[in-house]
């Protein structure tokens, strides 16, 4: 029989840093459990507190080297988990049952990219392990259902006459202006009725059990925003801008109105960054550099990615299949996954939810990488 050290055991582990966290797996109290069998075998569970099962095999492999390199290790047995927790909202706004967190993706311009980050991201972070929903809380272009492939006219059902059964897409659950709404209502819908009529989408909708909410948030920063930040129990925000300077300074001032409201600014997605030609291949920065990578900076926040101008993000998510359920593994879909674990991880190290406060949670989901 051998008898291992556990300090050899434990200094071997403690080799793998965790990429996104850049903590080791003890700092990060990932380890939940460390067994040695009687022929040298280590079984070992970790816990990683964002959807990560992309990176599980890499973990599994580096963890496992380090431990077998150890003096009388025969092998090695590692599962990876996520726990995913609930954070605190703004003003401890009260949460909505069974959703854990709420992440609004937001620009302070139109048109750069918002809803189809949104909807990249919220596949993304299932990709990774999650349960994830979409409420589509852009009035004034309203398109994740049609970006997730929901056919036009397509409405929630009712239940009890109060409650909107959501749409699934894609694997996601999803609720939008747009599918309540017909040509005529947007003229109605201005001001404090849009406001009331999201809020009651946001509350009155059958989400069922959710790790992640994320909602598409109006571009811009006017009184619709406001308002929402002060009513949505955001628990942080993504920040979509562009590289060039006019798009950034309104992101600047959509970063500035989170943190007035409360609501921890996860980071900044620079989309369109580079034009790559669908013909040669060739990348070409046609809106700057780097304006991302600033406001980053500047506001002591996190790039989160950053994503090429590509002809084919366009063809598939206007087409409604976007590029992580299109092609998952692609270098541009790949880019959304890392995104989504980053996004995940910013949030692991902010303030949890009080304990007990959200009665539907479920605190484990449970996925072996075998
Ligand atoms: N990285 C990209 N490469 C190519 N096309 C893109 C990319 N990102 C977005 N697009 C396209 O740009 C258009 C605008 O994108 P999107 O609707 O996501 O912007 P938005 O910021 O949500 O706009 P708004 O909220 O003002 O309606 C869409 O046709 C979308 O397919």
């Amino acid at each position: 029989m051998t008898t291992i050290p556990h300090q050899a055991l434990e200094a071997a582990i403690r080799e793998y840093r965790d990429p996104y966290l850049e903590k080791d797996l003890y700092e990060l109290d990932a380890i939940k459990k460390l067994d040695v069998d009687k022929r040298g075998k280590v079984t070992l569970m970790v816990e990683l507190p964002y959807p990560s099962k992309g990176i599980a095999g890499a973990l599994k492999q580096l963890v496992g080297n380090a431990l077998e390199s150890v003096e009388g290790v025969e092998s090695s047995d590692i599962h990876v988990a996520q726990k995913i927790h609930a954070y605190r909202a703004q003003k401890e706004l009260p949460s909505i049952p069974g959703v854990k967190n709420i992440i609004a993706v937001a620009s302070g311009k139109g048109g750069v990219g918002k809803s189809t980050t949104a909807v990249n991201l919220a596949l993304a972070l299932q990709h990774e392990g999650a349960r994830v929903g979409v409420l589509d809380a852009d009035i004034y272009g309203p398109s994740v259902g049609m970006m997730l492939g929901v056919p036009d006219g397509q409405k929630p059902r009712v239940q009890e006459q109060k409650y909107f059964i959501p749409i699934e897409a894609h694997g996601l659950k999803t609720n939008s202006m747009a599918y309540l709404a017909n040509d005529k209502t947007p003229m109605i819908w201005r001001g404090p009725v849009v406001t009331g009529v999201l809020m009651q989408l946001l509350q009155h909708t059958l989400w069922g059990e959710l790790d992640y909410l994320i909602v598409d948030m109006p571009p811009g920063t006017g009184d619709i925003q406001l308002t929402l930040a002060q009513k949505v129990p955001v628990t942080g925000a993504v920040i979509v801008t562009t590289p060039q300077n006019i798009a950034v300074m309104d992101a600047q001032r959509g970063i500035e109105m989170f943190r007035k409201m409360e609501i921890p600014v996860l980071g900044v997605v620079e989309n369109m960054s580079v034009h790559i030609c669908s013909n040669c291949g060739h990348q070409e920065a046609l809106f700057g550099t780097d304006g991302g990578a600033r406001i980053a900076d500047d506001y002591d926040t996190v790039l989160l990615g950053q994503l090429p101008l590509h002809k084919t993000v366009r063809e598939q998510t206007d087409g409604g299949k976007p590029t992580v359920a299109a092609e998952p593994d692609s270098e541009v879909a790949r880019r959304y996954l890392d995104i989504a674990r980053r996004v995940g991880a910013e949030l692991s190290k902010r303030e949890r939810h009080l304990s007990g406060a959200i009665s539907s949670v479920t605190v484990t989901d449970h996925w072996n990488s075998h």
